[in-house]
């Protein structure tokens, strides 16, 4: 994999994979719990899942969260992701709304990365990138499949695409049906890297049958896996202590 991404500290694309847990409060009282909780668990980036937070429709109550996780948490990179409910989030929001809601998160000044599902109109997709780049704000261009694994030539072309449109890092995760499944998305991962890849991308194959992934990033090419604190933000989350010790392990091996 070539091309790095600094946030704060933290460098995306080289050595072990960083680990980022998500922040799933449906309140700020959750949340602030949840957020005071992972100093303990010291993740390398942290993400705000905005679609589970019951007032996510009211900016205010957004922004007055993310200065909250930026006050408990000031050294992890945060990364603010509104998931749309056909990508397995919590809710759907109208398209001007979601896009209303990106660029507060990104010009609010407390957030590093924002997440934007490549399923949107490019210009959209487009605009958005714009306009967090405009605040210094990196992208993640995302796409998930929670029905199954589309082929490598698929996966493959979706990272691409999300490149293309300028999207710092590129991420897919699908769901496999089978080991071959695992296989393809490993397969689609590593070419990737070894192929189209100049910036970190991250991938994941979700489930359990799917955790293999989770764990063997630096080997077949994805930047970032997410870990479990109390409760997975999507299935087959790994526990943050044991995935760091098993990260630890395979670096140590290459
Ligand atoms: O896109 C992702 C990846 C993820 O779906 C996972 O499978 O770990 C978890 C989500 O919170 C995050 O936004």
């Amino acid at each position: 994999m070539s091309g790095t991404v600094t946030v704060k500290n933290v460098t995306l694309g080289e050595g072990v994979p960083k680990i980022c847990v998500s922040l799933i409060g449906a309140t700020l009282t959750e949340l602030k719990e949840e957020a005071e909780a992972l100093k303990a668990l010291a993740p390398d980036v942290v993400e705000w899942r905005s679609d589970f937070f019951a007032g996510v429709d009211n900016i205010e109550a957004v922004t007055e969260i993310l200065e909250m996780i930026q006050a408990i948490l000031p050294d992890l990179p945060l990364i603010f992701t509104f998931r749309s409910a056909r990508e397995g989030g919590e809710r759907q929001i109208a398209t001007e709304d979601y896009i209303r809601l990106n660029k507060a998160a990104a010009a609010s000044g407390f957030v590093d990365i924002i997440d934007v599902e490549l399923f949107n109109e490019e210009a959209d997709v487009q605009a958005l990138i714009a306009a967090a780049h405009d605040c210094g704000v990196f992208v993640i261009v995302s796409n998930h499949d929670f029905q199954g694994t589309p082929s490598e030539e698929e996966i493959v072309s979706r990272l691409r695409k999300a490149q293309e449109l300028g999207g710092d890092l590129p991420k897919i995760a699908v769901m496999p049906c089978s080991a071959a499944d695992v296989l393809t998305l490993l397969a689609a991962t590593n070419r990737m890297q070894e192929l189209y890849a100049d910036r970190p991308i991250i991938t994941m194959s979700m489930a359990g049958e799917g955790v293999i992934s989770r764990l063997a990033g630096e080997i077949f090419g994805s930047a970032l896996t997410f870990g479990a604190a109390h409760k997975p933000s999507a299935p087959g989350q790994v526990a943050v202590a044991e995935l760091r010790k098993v990260l630890e392990l395979l670096h140590r091996s290459l």
